[in-house]
Formats: C-alpha cells, structure tokens, sequence
C-alpha cells in the first residue's frame, strides 16, 4: 500500500517521531521514503540517528518531494507555516494534520489545496498502541483514503469517521485521555506508598491492576458497570471505596475535564 509513497512529516517532535517510529516498525515504508522537519540542530541530527530518515529544517523543500505531508507542529505553529508552504504541494498530495483542534477549512484555504485529513492520534503511538480518529475533506479520493488508513494504523487502532465535529471531542477522549490514566495511575500509586507499600512494589501492583482491568474490560464486552459490580461485595472494601469515589464527584469532576477539553479544542480553532 505504502512502498512507493514518500512521506514528509512537519515537526518531528513527540507525535511527529512516534509516526516515524510506527511506519518504520510496522516496516510499512522504507526509511529513505521518509522526510522529516525540525528546526533544532541537535533535535534533526537525533531522530536521524535513532531511525536513519533523512531530517532537514526545509519545509518547503520536504512538503515538495512528498506525496503526503503531514503536519505535527504545535496548532499555534501552523498559521505561520501555511503561507510558507503554500504552493509547495503537487497536485495528488494528502496533507495529514494531527494538530489539536486546527479545522480542514484553515488547511483547504491556507495551502489552497482541498486534499485534508484531519486526525487525532495519542501519544501511546510510541509503543503502537495508539487511539486515532480521523476524517476527511470530500477531495480525498479513494487511494488517498488508504493511504491516510495505512499510516494512521501504524502506530495503533484508528478509527475513520464522517463528520468532523467529532475530532474536538475526540481530543478531549482519546487525544487528551492518556493524561488522565497517568494522573490515576500516579494518584493510586502514591495511596499505595501512603498505605506503607514499597514504591516499586505499589507500582507493579497498579499497572498490572489497570491493564488488566482494561483487557478484561476489552475482551468481555461487558457493561463497566457490571465488572464493577463483580468487584463489589456487600458489605466489603469495594463499596467502602466507591462511597467514597462518588462523594468526591469523581464522575462529575471527570466529565468536567473532558469538556474543558474539548471547549480548549474548539476555541483552538476558533483562532485560526
Ligand atoms: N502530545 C500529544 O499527546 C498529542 C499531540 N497532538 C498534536 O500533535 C502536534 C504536535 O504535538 P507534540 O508532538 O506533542 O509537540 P512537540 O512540541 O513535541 O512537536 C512539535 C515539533 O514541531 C517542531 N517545530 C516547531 N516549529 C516548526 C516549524 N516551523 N517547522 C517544522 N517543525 C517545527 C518543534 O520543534 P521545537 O521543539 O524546536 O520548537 C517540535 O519538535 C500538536 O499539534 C498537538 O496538538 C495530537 C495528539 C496527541
Ligand atoms: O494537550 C494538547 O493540546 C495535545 C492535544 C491532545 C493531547 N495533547
């Protein structure tokens, strides 16, 4: 599907490496079909060693060669690269934008250029087991549709959808969601140590507890609610622990942050 596509990645920073590292891994492409951009000396001449893709600071210059140019910058960094880059692409390129909350319309107008997938991935892409989301203006035909499927599920699941309002919740969910798992993991470690656990032995304890839980939860399809329910004995340590969960509001306060995501995603927008 890939052999033949020349990629250019803008910024290779830590989403821009986690697609070098999964297209390469996935031995999708060979190295010398990738491109990446970076303005750091120390940053290009890194990624270059570890993965032995050609890395330059010419945007134009990798946006050109490219079939797809994907776009990994900060959404702060890409109104000043699109007048850079506009008319830097061949007609038939994709452009892949994973930038947080940076709508189509600002590439399509921006470039001039109507081919526009809009994804958002999460950094679990490191080790591909990643969460991507992911649509597309109507110029993006069918070859370029499979080429987007392809790199997207390089590094993980991706899921393709046709309605673009989804990509601001779906950066509240799975973009952002990581940031959250972390929190508890760090949280439920800490009331371990707290408790008189060994650090090392309450950090084995809580992620083998929450990755079991999630393949659990992934493999029998069934209800949280209902595998929670299996946890809770009348009278026992569960129900004691949810009572005390619940009078915290951690539902309210989850959903709360969820939506302050996903509000930041929309007003990201809004500037471009
Ligand atoms: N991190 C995450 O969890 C996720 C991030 N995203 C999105 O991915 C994008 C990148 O995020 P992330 O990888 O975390 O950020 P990083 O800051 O790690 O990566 C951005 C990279 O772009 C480089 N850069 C800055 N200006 C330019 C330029 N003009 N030309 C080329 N490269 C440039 C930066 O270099 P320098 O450091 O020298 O400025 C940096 O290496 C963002 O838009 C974000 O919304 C999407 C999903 C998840
Ligand atoms: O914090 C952010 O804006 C980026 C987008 C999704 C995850 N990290």
């Amino acid at each position: 599907m890939l052999r033949d596509i020349r990629i250019a990645i803008i910024g290779a920073g830590i989403m821009g490496e986690a697609m070098i590292s999964g297209l390469l891994k996935q031995n999708l492409i060979p190295a010398d079909q990738i491109v990446a951009t970076e303005p750091r000396a120390e940053r290009r001449e890194a990624i270059e060693q570890r993965y032995g893709v050609r890395v330059t600071d010419d945007n134009v210059e990798a946006a050109h060669w490219a079939q797809v140019t994907i776009f990994a910058v900060k959404p702060q960094t890409v109104p000043r690269l699109l007048p850079e880059l506009r008319g830097a692409l061949r007609d038939g390129e994709l452009v892949i934008s994973i930038a947080a909350g940076v709508p189509i319309r600002t590439y399509v107008q921006g470039l001039a250029h109507s081919a526009v997938v809009r994804a958002m991935p999460n950094t679990p892409a490191q080790i591909g087991e990643g969460m991507t989301v992911w649509t597309a203006s109507p110029d993006v035909n069918e070859q370029q549709r499979g080429w987007a499927r392809a790199i997207l599920g390089s590094f993980g699941r991706q899921m393709f959808v046709d309605d673009e309002t989804y990509l601001d919740m779906a950066t509240a969910i799975n973009g952002t969601g990581p940031a959250y798992i972390f929190m508890v993991l760090e949280a439920m470690i800490d009331a371990g140590v707290h408790l008189g656990l060994p650090r090392y032995m309450a950090e084995e304890l809580v992620l083998q507890t929450m990755l079991g839980s999630v393949h659990y939860a992934m493999q029998s399809r069934r209800h949280p609610a209902e595998l929670r329910n299996g946890v809770t004995s009348p009278g026992g340590t569960t129900a004691a622990a949810l009572y005390e969960l619940e009078r915290g509001g951690l539902r309210t306060v989850l959903s709360d942050a969820i939506w302050a995501a996903y509000r930041r995603s929309a007003e990201l927008g809004k500037t471009m």
